[in-house]
């Protein structure tokens, strides 16, 4: 299970996101928000945030404006590996290297095209599970 979250400035590519889920058959939680209207990007982040760090969902989404805001919430729950993420080299290295577990994206920054090409290596791309990178994730758990 996938949650989801975004502030007003991210609906607009949430919504197609959420298109490519379901078009993909792909489970999700959404945790809003549900339209333009101005809210606050770290309830959001919170949100989902906790859902994954506390196993609820595998992994997660969350789109702001520009990605910024929304991942350095979501980085501050314990167990998060959130990457904000502007093109599919940087989406399969941070599953690769770090076993990044939320994925960021900036609405106003990266095209829906891009955005789902970036959403998709992030979803189908496994840790490497090499012992250099297991090694250096549990350096930043300590
Ligand atoms: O990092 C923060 C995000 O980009 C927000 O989506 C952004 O700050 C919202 O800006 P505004 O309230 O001007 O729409």
């Amino acid at each position: 299970m996938l949650a989801l979250g975004c502030d007003h400035g991210g609906y607009p590519l949430m919504k197609e996101v959420i298109k490519y889920l379901e078009d993909n058959k792909i489970a999700f939680k959404n945790f809003g928000t549900y339209s333009e209207a101005s809210v606050d990007y770290p309830e959001y982040a919170k949100k989902v945030a906790h859902a994954v760090a506390d196993g609820e969902c595998e992994k997660g989404i969350l789109i702001c404006g520009t990605g910024i805001g929304i991942s350095i919430a979501a980085n501050k729950v314990k167990g998060i590996r959130c990457a904000l993420c502007g093109d599919v080299f940087s989406a399969k290295a941070t599953r690769e290297h770090n076993d990044a577990n939320i994925l960021a994206m900036g609405a106003r920054v990266t095209g829906p095209g891009l955005a789902l090409e970036i959403v998709k290596a992030f979803l189908e791309t496994p840790f490497s599970n090499d012992e250099r990178h297991i090694r250096r994730i549990k350096q930043i758990e300590d």
